[in-house]
């Protein structure tokens, strides 16, 4: 019987397609305000361009298409020759634009755009940045001073677009048992208890313990949809690579995606060790150097069925590489021609080549971005495994599902989910449009509720089984998100739930700050007042950070006298982690830290999430007469932070 709570799909569809046009328009209008009104130095301080480069070379990438190197022009370059600080990451979208004269003249995104070359950063270094542009004649001369200026990501927006609309466009007799199941029209298929089954599970791996081999029972038996929850460090992947492997041994297909690169490419690494066949798609410029042998752009070079399409690229390469030789304009326009050829037939031999290598692989890894490709567009899995489900949105997880049986969810709602820059408004605009009863928007939807959160509301606990171990914390650390948020059902691990900081492997004195797991340090009163800044810095993509910010400079002297206590006794400053979940002190504490213990990690709070360190110092900031906390009221951003040992929590 279906669950009352039954969704109705095209609606569901079109209100997913007004947010996320409602999230792009934000995301737009902050990168166009942005560039239009700052100069090209601001812009680097704000982490969005880098100026003064110059070309360094350029070469054919995958897909046929021209990637250009820029390193610093040798007239403005540092003694090192390094880049400047910058936040252009691998995967941004960027323009190559030659840098306007006169630091602070006014431009507009669209004029950026029309002069310069659009395209995906493919790789960052200390010394140069590349970038694979999207136009097919795009050419960047050599002689100007170029910089680049990053966009918004309009790219993974049309992916989630167009799967949307595919999903509004069903008619009713389309939708798969699957997509039923997902939208609540009928209920999950029950999960027999298949007692043989279960004694004839031989573990690949001897150390599960009992709650991952439930969830990994779990996984197998259910016909459609499973939820992993794992509670931090409790061995979510860990679980998942089991799972992964015992599908394989049933001779399953497997599509295993990720919302990020890191994702997939943490559970490649671990899977890589077991020396089964896998496949990695993505750029190769984005993925790990340790996955790269798995990737499928490396296998279109190397295997057997490459060899064809070897030699056109070599060709390319050459041509691409006379460009840069010949100053005739005439000769340079005949080149572009000959290229414009070679892609063509490149594209042909590759996407070939492509298929034949896709199609021989029983576990295939992508990002959800990815698994949209023309790589996969005729393929079938027998189930789509993804990790981090609960960092993803909805419309993201949709793209590899739409043809999907199976789904198997690994994530913990109860950490942060996805950032939204438009909630405010998209939360105002739907309630306005169900006042007026029109365009079929859904109320309570937002982009912000992933699937993970969804499902677990529309079908219950019932699809859901959760891993209680914890291998991160010591057991006092653990006890504030284990009863505040896992209902006190986790469990500390023998190996942490009485280590100590003075029990590091290497010589730790032991204070008292090194033998206690977890200090507090109480900053109330008028000794550490907070301060409010205005965020220049907001724009850098600093996670939940948008707006003025706040600091507080007391608090902040603490934290370094407190980090330098530790230094004393004998922990390495790499073991040692502060976070805040406000820019504004960061930028605070960053100055005087970094310099003074060198390997010592700063970052948001946000941005730490997931990560361990031996010793996290988290500076709360807050203090105010009218006792308000803002942002931290939300409990998802106090968990999942804490490592073996946690020092000083100022509040
Ligand atoms: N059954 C186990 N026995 C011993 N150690 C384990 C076990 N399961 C997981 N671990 C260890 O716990 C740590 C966390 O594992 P893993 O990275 O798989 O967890 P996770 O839940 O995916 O982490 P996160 O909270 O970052 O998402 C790792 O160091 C892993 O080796």
């Amino acid at each position: 019987m279906a669950p009352k709570n039954a969704v109705n799909i095209p609606s569901f569809a079109t209100t997913q397609l007004s947010l996320l046009e409602a999230e792009l328009q934000s995301e737009l209008s902050e990168t166009s305000s942005l560039i239009s009104n700052t100069s090209p130095t601001s812009l680097q301080r704000a982490g969005v361009a880098i100026t003064n480069l110059s070309l360094s070379s350029q070469r054919t990438g995958l897909g046929g298409k021209t990637v250009v190197e820029l390193a610093p022009d040798s007239a403005t370059a540092s003694t090192d020759g390094d880049l400047p600080e910058h936040g252009i990451r691998t995967g941004d979208i960027v323009v190559v634009a030659e840098q306007p004269a006169g630091s602070a003249k006014k431009r507009e995104v669209r004029e950026l755009e029309a002069k310069g070359s659009r395209g995906v950063v493919t790789r960052v270094g200390r010394a140069a940045v590349w970038i694979a542009l999207d136009g097919e004649d795009d050419e960047v001369v050599g002689a100007r001073r170029l910089w680049v200026v990053k966009l918004a990501n309009d790219v993974t927006y049309k992916r989630m677009n167009q799967t949307m609309n595919r999903l509004l466009k069903m008619k009713d007799d389309e939708y798969s048992g699957f997509i039923r199941v997902l939208f609540g029209l009928t209920s999950p298929s029950p999960v027999a208890t298949d007692l043989e089954k279960e004694i004839k599970l031989e573990w690949i791996d001897p150390s599960l313990n009992e709650s991952q081999k439930d969830g990994i029972r779990f996984a197998l038996d259910s016909k459609e949809v499973a939820l992993i929850h794992g509670p931090p460090g409790t061995g979510k992947t860990h679980t998942l690579i089991e799972i992964i492997l015992q599908m394989l041994k049933a001779n399953l297909r497997v599509l295993v995606c990720g919302p990020s690169n890191i994702s997939v490419d943490n559970i490649v690494e671990r899977l890589a060790p077991h020396k089964i066949p896998i496949m990695r798609l993505g750029h190769p410029a984005r993925l790990l150097p340790s996955v790269l042998n798995h990737s499928l752009d490396i296998l279109t070079q190397t295997s057997d069925a490459a060899a064809i399409v070897k030699d056109v690229r070599k060709e390319m390469d050459t041509k691409q590489a006379s460009i840069r030789k010949t100053k005739s304009g005439k000769e340079r326009k005949a080149i572009y021609g000959d290229l414009r050829e070679l892609r063509k037939e490149f594209r042909e031999r590759e996407k070939k080549c492509v298929t034949t290598l896709v199609g021989q692989s029983k576990v295939v890894l992508a990002t959800l971005h990815g698994a949209g490709g023309f790589q996969l567009k005729d393929e079938k899995f027998d189930v789509v495994i993804i990790d981090e489900a609960s960092q993803a949105l909805e419309a993201q997880c949709w793209v590899p599902l739409l043809s999907a049986k199976k789904v198997v969810l690994a994530g913990d709602h109860l950490q942060l989910p996805p950032t939204i820059k438009s909630l405010n408004s998209k939360m105002k605009r739907i309630s306005k449009d169900k006042e007026k009863d029109a365009d079929g928007i859904i109320k309570g939807i937002t982009l912000e509720k992933t699937l993970f959160d969804r499902l677990l509301a529309l079908h219950g606990p019932a699809i859901k089984r959760m891993l209680t171990t914890q291998y991160r914390m010591h057991e006092k650390i653990m006890r504030f998100p284990s009863d505040e948020l896992y209902e006190s059902k986790l469990v500390a691990a023998e190996g942490v739930k009485d280590r100590l900081l003075k029990d590091l492997p290497y010589e730790v004195e032991e204070t008292e700050d090194t033998m206690e797991p977890l200090i507090f340090y109480d900053t109330q009163g008028g000794d550490f007042p907070e301060k409010s800044e205005e965020e220049e810095v907001a724009k850098k993509g600093g996670k939940g950070m948008m707006g003025e910010s706040k600091s507080n400079e007391m608090e902040a002297a603490l934290v370094r006298h407190h980090v330098q206590n530790l230094v004393d006794a004998g922990v390495k400053p790499e073991d040692i982690a502060v976070i805040t979940p406000y820019n504004a002190q960061l930028a605070l504490m960053s100055r005087s830290m970094k310099e003074a213990f060198p390997g010592i990690e700063l970052g948001s709070v946000d941005g730490f999430q997931g990560r361990e360190k031996e010793a996290i110092i988290v500076s709360l900031v807050r203090s105010n007469p009218e006792r308000e906390v803002g942002f931290l009221g939300e409990k998802r951003r106090l968990n999942g932070k804490t490592s073996p040992i946690n020092t000083p929590k100022t509040t």
